[in-house]
């Protein structure tokens, strides 16, 4: 049983924007929303950061001057000695200040909006329809919680700061020397240029080329698990060379691909990160810089201050490309949290209405998944309060989808399914869950104790009350029979059959106590004894309820109060098994060949 929660939350908005929108638009705005709530503190960091940074070239024109000092004629002045001394220290610990409170800052905005971000994520996969669980994979709703939000982290707690730095450091620092002399200023920042062109040559088609390299991984990833998840079929009919070849072929052709791409590219920046290396600026600032003093342009100690401030300008210009790349990287995902926050969700009632009593009725209901195709069209039943009604016809006739609308996986697109009078869109939607239960063939254990998932809905359940529930589902002496009873854990030391977990979840259905059932007989997989475990435990979860139930074998349903046969999503008979034998027409038939 799942339910659903309705916390208050910004209506999402659509991620796609105008159609004229320049590429990256989009993104730039989606990352613009996302960040919003900690947009104050990264200003704040940033304009600590800016203080940092001239605090960083303080020590730097300190030493300079006390060079000066040091060097000038007559006897040392001391007191300036000391000055210089005391500015170097206040310079150092303004620096380390301010610059780690800056990170501070931006590392305590980034715990609060992951908080943020993981807790919209929570409420916004609580309004979704249960049906876009069935289409979205539990990976990419992983992907979005951790990966997506981790990837913002160095976007939030490092980017701004960083880049501020970057820009501020190198900015304090060219002030310093102009002020020094012009033509030395030219010369601290010579090699730049150098870097700048080389970058802009490597960084030339490097979106098309990450996308190629994507590609290269997803088809890898795509054999590898083609490979795995059809490992019985490949083996079984000795296709486990092909298999391999396959994967082999797509690793070789990755390799090459980036091979290819990123040779080229280190040498550029071997080249680029060379022109800003220590030994090249010193060699060009003291070598250009002698010719400057030995002409009498500059003095030797202006020389020496503003090599020394030259040598910390390129570490903080390297620094912005490293950003750039990540900030790349958390766009996209900035671009995929949104396009979840925006999935259509279910609308909640604004008055929520009770419904009175559990029959549950459809009225000419239509229902199309995309808007284009028909699923289901003009249905219009009654499943009375305490009865049973199995739902039959052949394969894609639309039973799933019927059955589900009564849980809403997904809303009607025309006419209305009402549950004791009331359209379920009226109902508050953990009112819903707690009249309506489900018994899916793709039974959801969770990773958590025996007892814990069975009694998922009711979790104050004591012990007997569960174990009631599960010797009435035909399951308790398996579970007892576990290394640790019920306190196994699923997935660990609790390993079901199909047939046993299908079991566990009836448990967990008897113990729900949902007035309405909606049951899905997978008989399929489980062998004859388990199928008559399943059988007698569905049939005691039946009793009293108001169930419907999607039957795969006629046999099973013999008995049911009501047979609705389903054909191209419209009801082609409904009345009892005997009716539906005597009247000879589609039910008949099956019921003769033994099929659904
Ligand atoms: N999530 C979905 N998105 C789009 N189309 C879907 C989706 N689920 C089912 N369909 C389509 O709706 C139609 C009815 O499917 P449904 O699963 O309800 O049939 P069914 O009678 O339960 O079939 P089966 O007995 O094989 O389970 C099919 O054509 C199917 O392809």
């Amino acid at each position: 049983m799942t339910s659903t929660q309705t916390l208050p939350v910004d209506e999402p908005r659509a991620v796609d924007g105008p159609a004229a929108d320049p590429p990256g638009t989009t993104e730039r705005a989606a990352l613009r929303e996302l960040l919003a709530p900690v947009r104050t503190r990264t200003r704040v960091a940033m304009a600590m950061q800016v203080v940092a940074a001239f605090a960083t070239i303080v020590p730097y024109v300190a030493i300079a001057e006390l060079g000066k000092t040091l060097l000038a004629a007559g006897p040392v002045d001391s007191e300036r000695v000391w000055t210089i001394v005391w500015v170097v220290v206040t310079g150092l610990g303004l620096r380390a200040g301010f610059g780690g409170g800056a990170l501070m800052v931006t590392h305590f905005a980034d715990v609060r909006l992951q908080a943020i971000l993981r807790r919209r994520i929570a409420t916004t996969l609580g309004r979704l329809p249960l049906g876009w669980f069935t289409t979205h994979s539990s990976g990419q709703v992983r992907k979005a919680a951790q990966n997506d939000i981790g990837d913002m982290h160095y976007l939030v707690a490092h980017s701004a700061v960083e880049t501020t730095g970057a820009v501020a450091v190198p900015l304090a620092g060219l002030a310093y020397v102009i002020s020094v002399d012009w033509r030395l200023a030219l010369l601290a920042v010579a090699t730049l240029p150098v870097y700048v062109v080389a970058y802009a040559v490597m960084t030339r088609g490097m979106t098309e080329k990450m996308e190629e390299m994507n590609r290269g991984l997803a088809a890898i990833s795509a054999t590898v698990v083609e490979f795995v998840t059809g490992i019985a079929v490949v083996k079984t009919f000795g296709q486990t060379r092909r298999a391999h070849s396959r994967y082999r072929d797509a690793a070789t052709e990755t390799a090459q691909a980036y091979d290819g791409w990123v040779r080229p590219m280190l040498r550029t920046e071997a080249l680029a990160s060379m022109a800003l290396s220590a030994p090249v600026v010193l060699l060009v600032n003291l070598g250009v810089g002698a010719l400057m003093v030995q002409a009498g342009w500059v003095s030797a100690i202006d020389l020496f201050s503003t090599t020394l401030v030259a040598l910390i300008i390129p570490v903080a210009v390297t620094s912005i490309g490293f950003g750039m790349q990540a900030r790349r990287e958390a766009s996209a995902a900035a671009g995929r949290l949104l396009e979840l926050f925006g999935a259509p969700t279910l609308p909640e009632p604004e008055r929520p209405r009770h419904p009175v009593g559990h029959t549950v009725e459809f009225d000419g209901v239509g229902f199309s998944y995309d808007g284009r195709t028909t699923v289901l069209s003009e249905i219009d039943l009654e499943l009375r309060q305490g009865t049973v009604t199995a739902l039959v016809g052949p394969s894609g006739s639309g039973k799933s989808t019927l059955a589900t609308l009564v849980p809403r996986f997904h809303d009607v697109t025309s006419g209305a399914v009402r549950l004791g009078g009331v359209d379920v869109r009226e109902i508050a939607s953990d009112e819903l869950y707690r009249h309506v239960g489900f018994v899916l063939q793709d039974v959801q254990l969770l990773r958590e104790s025996v007892l814990d998932n069975i009694r998922l809905a009711r979790p104050d359940a004591d012990l007997d009350t569960v174990r009631s529930a599960a010797r009435a589902a035909r399951i308790d002496d398996r579970i007892m029979a576990l290394p640790r009873g019920y306190d196994s854990v699923v997935g660990e030391d609790a390993l079901f059959s199909g047939g046993e977990a299908q079991r566990v979840s009836i448990a967990r259905a008897l113990l729900a106590d949902t007035p309405v059932l909606v049951l899905d007989e997978a008989t399929a997989f489980a062998d004859p004894e388990s199928e008559a475990d399943i059988q007698a435990a569905l049939t005691r979860l039946a009793v009293d309820r108001t169930v419907l139930v999607i039957a795969h074998r006629l046999s099973s349903i013999v008995g049911a109060d009501q047979i609705v046969v389903l054909d191209r999503g419209r009801v082609v008979e409904r009345g009892s098994h005997d009716e539906l034998t005597a009247a000879g027409g589609r039910y008949a038939r099956m019921w003769e060949r033994g099929t659904n």
